[in-house]
């Protein structure tokens, strides 16, 4: 049945959309305070601005092929505590075997993972206790169809604080392939940050703002014995890969080679690091939403030597375990501070990596 909105419903909705078109104005601690305070129940589990969602019999999570009434939401992912979202179905695939192993995290027996949104046929999820590892797709309106729906999913689950976090990959500026690097602002094409949203035909702004105490945690977590640099700086985000990120390989450039090494260095003398597709939306609606968030991309090659990402399969498939490493060091983390790890130790995955055994010693020391 479609929702009936009251008055004093549609003026709940104006309050907050005036608030997407006033957030320019108020400082930081003010926008965040007030965010927090309209997007969490006292108990930590997470509340929505959309007042509407309440009134529905049920609401269809259409793009994950999950439903308010057709599954028990809250049976089904109440204990998840961290999101983890990246461009393709295998990379989370893979993350989530990944993060199974490190966290000692076992299946009940006779079963294995299963990607709970295949029928939708649009986007691949893996639950793995409390991680849930979701494939995004490309660019920012596959971005924002997810996370409405995940944000909701949140909700109908009665998630407490979660914690989103994109795990991608990305062209580097001024850095070699190979580098982890955390975003710690997300701009857009023209250099704002904030995501442009058309709203009933209205241009709206929201900031895209990252958690930046997450972002330091992460960084802290890098260890000197990475044989590859972690950096924090700034992400453009853009809406193409070719002409859009200033590649000259694309079907179409009507720029020359000066053009686009003049902008990269634009980018560079702005801080900005690299370039990849989800950032800006990622962390607007995250943030509007008061999850907190980060973006921890992996570099596939420097822009500044070129546009073509050609370096080996294998190689890049290592690239891409950096961030899902740094990214299950801070679950670790987590975990152990809130007692949850406690099977680590008798986890046999755990022992056999010396790296990954002294860092758990680390953690330990540090609580003990
Ligand atoms: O590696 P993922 O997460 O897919 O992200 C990056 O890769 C894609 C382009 O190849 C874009 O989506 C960009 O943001
Ligand atoms: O150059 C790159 C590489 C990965 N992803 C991007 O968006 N750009």
């Amino acid at each position: 049945m479609a929702p009936t909105i009251t008055d004093s419903q549609a003026h709940d909705f104006k309050a907050h959309y005036d608030c997407a078109h006033r957030t320019s104005l108020q400082d930081d601690e003010t926008d965040d305070a007030y965010v927090k305070k309209i997007t969490r129940y006292s108990d930590g589990t997470v509340k929505l601005r959309n007042s509407n969602i309440e009134l529905m019999d049920q609401d269809i999570l259409y793009h994950l092929a999950l439903g308010s009434e057709s599954h028990d939401l809250q049976e089904m992912f109440g204990d998840v505590k961290f999101a983890c979202m990246g461009g393709t179905p295998k990379r989370m695939e893979n993350f989530a075997h990944f993060i199974m192993n490190e966290i000692g995290y076992k299946l009940p027996a006779g079963t294995q993972l299963q990607d709970i949104s295949a029928y939708s046929y649009r986007y691949s999820m893996y639950k793995v206790g409390p991680v849930l590892c979701v494939s995004h797709g490309m660019g920012t309106p596959s971005v924002s169809i997810l996370m409405h729906e995940m944000i909701k999913l949140m909700y109908h689950a009665k998630c407490k604080d979660p914690v989103f976090i994109r795990i991608g990959t990305c062209g580097g500026i001024g850095v070699d392939g190979g580098t982890v690097i955390i975003t710690e602002d997300a701009l857009d094409g023209q250099l704002r940050n904030s995501h442009e949203f058309t709203i009933l035909g209205e241009t709206i702004h929201r900031p895209a703002k990252l958690d930046k105490k997450l972002a330091r945690e992460l960084k802290s977590l890098s260890s000197a014995d990475d044989p590859y640099d972690t950096i924090i700086g700034k992400t453009l985000c853009t809406n193409d890969f070719y002409e859009g990120q200033g590649r000259l390989d694309g079907a179409f450039c009507e720029f020359s080679e000066n053009d686009k090494m003049a902008y990269l260095e634009k980018l560079r003398e702005n801080g900005v690091v690299n370039i990849e597709m989800e950032s800006t939306i990622f962390a607007a609606l995250t943030h509007h939403a008061g999850i907190k968030a980060a973006v921890v991309c992996v570099a596939l090659l420097n822009r500044l030597n070129g546009d073509q990402v050609n370096a080996p399969k294998e190689v890049m498939h290592e690239w891409q375990q950096r961030p899902q490493i740094l990214v299950s060091r801070y679950i670790r983390k987590v975990l152990t501070h809130n007692g949850q790890l406690k099977n680590l130790f008798g986890h046999q995955g755990s022992i056999k990596s010396p790296r990954r055994f002294k860092l758990v010693q680390q953690e330990s020391q540090a609580h003990e």
